[in-house]
């Protein structure tokens, strides 16, 4: 059976980690499916790191749902979750269009970034699973910092994720934040916590896949890097290349040839 929220709820109550990726296209949602993977995520980090984009700001709805319905049909088992873009849940009435959008094409729960404990209640109310997200949130600061350093600073991210599960929010990531804080926090929620540069001790785990796959060049602290995939794409790459340009690709297995009489005709009429 598919996972569902309370697939997901019950890990953490059996003290089991929660695995998560993020995923843009059909057939890394079918090898993240096949893996095993608890939540596959279609984040706004789509913009930076599949379309090119500058920042995260730049996506539109249009663009989530058009890598949201290319994942959904790779994923069978996982718990699918998108990411609501920046500036389409201005208030609960917007929200609400733009959360039905993307679960009419086939998500599980939607994620929205900051204390937005008004838009989570109208969400909840009206049947959608909201994921919430504190920490660094890159639709509001500008440059990656660790969130939530000072006793005030932190009280306030465990404060507002405490908010978030009040509003009737059903998991919650948290990003960039020290290790102490993500372990308070996680304890202290009933609902389950999702880390990225979080620490260990988070409910769960959550990278984006370039960077967890080796594909994407730069190195970040939080992230670790599982196969280097980039380096085997770009030897395929001149490796075609090459055989191509030298004419040792394509070979006598990878050509048809038509029947004897059919290529007679065809250099008879030819000539
Ligand atoms: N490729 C990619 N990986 C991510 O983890 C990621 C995205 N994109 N886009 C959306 C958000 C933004 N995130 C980010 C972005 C930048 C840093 C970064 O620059 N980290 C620095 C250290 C920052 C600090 O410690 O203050 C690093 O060197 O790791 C971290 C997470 C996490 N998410
Ligand atoms: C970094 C994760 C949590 C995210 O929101 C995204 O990938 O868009
Ligand atoms: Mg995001």
């Amino acid at each position: 059976m598919a996972k569902n929220m309370n697939y997901l709820h019950r890990k953490k109550l059996n003290a089991q980690k929660i695995t998560m990726l993020t995923c843009y296209d059909y057939p890394t949602a079918v090898l993240q499916d096949k893996a095993g993977l608890d939540v596959i995520f279609v984040g706004d980090s789509l913009g930076t790191n599949e379309l090119g984009y500058e920042r995260e700001i730049s996506v539109t709805l249009d663009e989530i749902i058009h890598h949201l319905k290319a994942v959904r049909r790779g994923v069978k088992e996982a718990y699918l979750l998108a990411d609501m873009p920046y500036k389409t849940y201005e208030n609960p009435d917007m929200a609400l269009v733009t959360a039905k959008k993307l679960t009419l094409h086939g998500a599980d729960g939607v994620k929205l970034e900051g204390l937005q404990a008004e838009i989570v209640s109208h969400l909840h109310n009206n049947g959608i699973e909201v994921w919430g997200h504190l920490g660094f949130t890159p639709q509001h600061h500008d440059k990656a910092a660790v969130q939530g350093k000072t006793f005030d600073s932190a009280k306030i991210v465990a404060e507002s994720a405490i908010s978030l599960q009040d509003a009737g929010a059903s998991m919650v990531v948290l990003e960039l934040i020290p290790e102490e804080l993500g372990k308070v926090i996680s304890e202290k929620l009933m609902i389950p916590t999702i880390g990225i540069g979080a620490g260990r001790f988070t409910d769960g785990q959550v990278l984006v896949v370039q960077d967890m796959l080796g594909i994407n060049p730069r190195e970040m602290r939080h992230a670790k890097n599982y196969g280097n995939v980039g380096e085997m794409m770009l030897k395929s790459f001149q490796a075609y290349a090459n055989e191509v340009e030298s004419g040792a690709f394509p070979q006598l297995t990878n050509v048809r040839h038509m029947k004897d009489e059919e290529r007679e005709a065809l250099l008879n009429w030819y000539s």
